[in-house]
């Protein structure tokens, strides 16, 4: 198994997976001043829960959409691991062609979700991540990451109304069971997640049409499960997306990593 740790705005998901199965996933909090031996301390923490030990490790790999913790968190799980982490960057093989025009831009959540997209489900892919964003990923017939859209995520929204309208407070994500709401809080709750379901049915139609194509449909995020139930297109959630676009990644650059890392140069840069 190796050790998977997805760095996002909001929570970290740290798993463990090997092509046979995922053995562990958990989500800590995004915390920009925690330090490598904190960080170190959730790994080691996670691994003791589940029962794991070191030697159950063979490699790690982190992917990261926060700058300043992405190196933080690489020496923490060096220092629980003893061994080189990857980290996925430009450069590395992913088998996926991403046509867009600054491809370095595109974030590597976005990366690894579209490489497991395209290694186990059938393209043409449209992946829906609901985080801090809710971004969308548009694969097509040839394997070619043409583009997407990126958009406030549900509680990076209804922070934003609460913070605007005087009258309005935080609310909990979840549905009150009807559409049309009879008080603040359940027509706050319905907008929230009825606008956000409504938007993925009508974006889905939307790029279809661009497409010319039906396509796959995937949703995952920490706010997929919440907001699917509610959408009347059909979407495969899946939870572990990332982590099997992180092993893929990790499985295509393992033996060229090793390599650099052992004569020392560069050691996560993998052509
Ligand atoms: N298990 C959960 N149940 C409900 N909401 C969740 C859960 N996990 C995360 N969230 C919510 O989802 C959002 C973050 O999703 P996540 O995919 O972890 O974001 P990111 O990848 O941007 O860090 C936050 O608004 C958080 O409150
Ligand atoms: C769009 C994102 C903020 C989503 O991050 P998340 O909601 O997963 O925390 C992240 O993928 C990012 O910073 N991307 C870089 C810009 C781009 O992908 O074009
Ligand atoms: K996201």
């Amino acid at each position: 198994m190796i050790l998977a740790i997805d760095i996002g705005n909001t929570n970290i998901v740290i798993g463990g997976i090997d092509e046979k199965k995922t053995y562990f996933i958990e989500r800590v909090s995004t915390v920009r001043t925690k330090t490598e031996l904190e960080y170190a301390i959730d790994i080691k923490n996670v691994l003791d829960i589940y029962g794991y030990s070191v030697e159950d490790i063979s490699g790690g790999i982190v992917c990261s959409v926060v700058p300043q913790i992405t190196n933080i968190m690489r020496v923490a799980a060096e220092k629980i691991l003893r061994r080189d982490i990857m980290v996925v960057k430009s450069g590395l093989k992913t088998g996926l062609n991403i046509l867009m025009d600054f491809p370095n831009q595109l974030g590597s959540d976005l990366v690894a979700a579209s490489v497991a997209g395209i290694t186990h489900y059938q393209v043409p892919l449209i992946i829906f991540d609901l985080g801090t964003a809710t971004t969308v990923c548009v694969v097509d017939d040839k394997k070619n990451y043409i583009g997407g859209m990126i958009y406030p995520g549900l509680r990076v929204s209804l922070d934003a109304l609460t913070e605007n309208a005087a009258q309005l407070q935080g609310v909990a994500l979840e549905s009150p069971g009807r559409v049309i709401g009879k008080n603040t809080i359940d027509c706050m709750k319905s907008g929230i997640l009825n606008s956000n379901a409504a938007a993925i049915d009508g974006i889905i139609d939307r790029i279809e049409e661009e497409l010319g194509q039906k396509a796959t449909v995937l949703a995952t995020g920490g706010l997929a499960k919440t907001v699917l139930p509610l959408c009347r297109r059909e979407i495969i959630l899946d939870e572990e997306l990332l982590l099997k676009g992180m092993l893929t990644i990790y499985q295509k650059n393992h033996a060229a990593f090793a390599a650099s890392a052992e004569t020392g140069k560069g050691a996560d840069s993998c052509g």
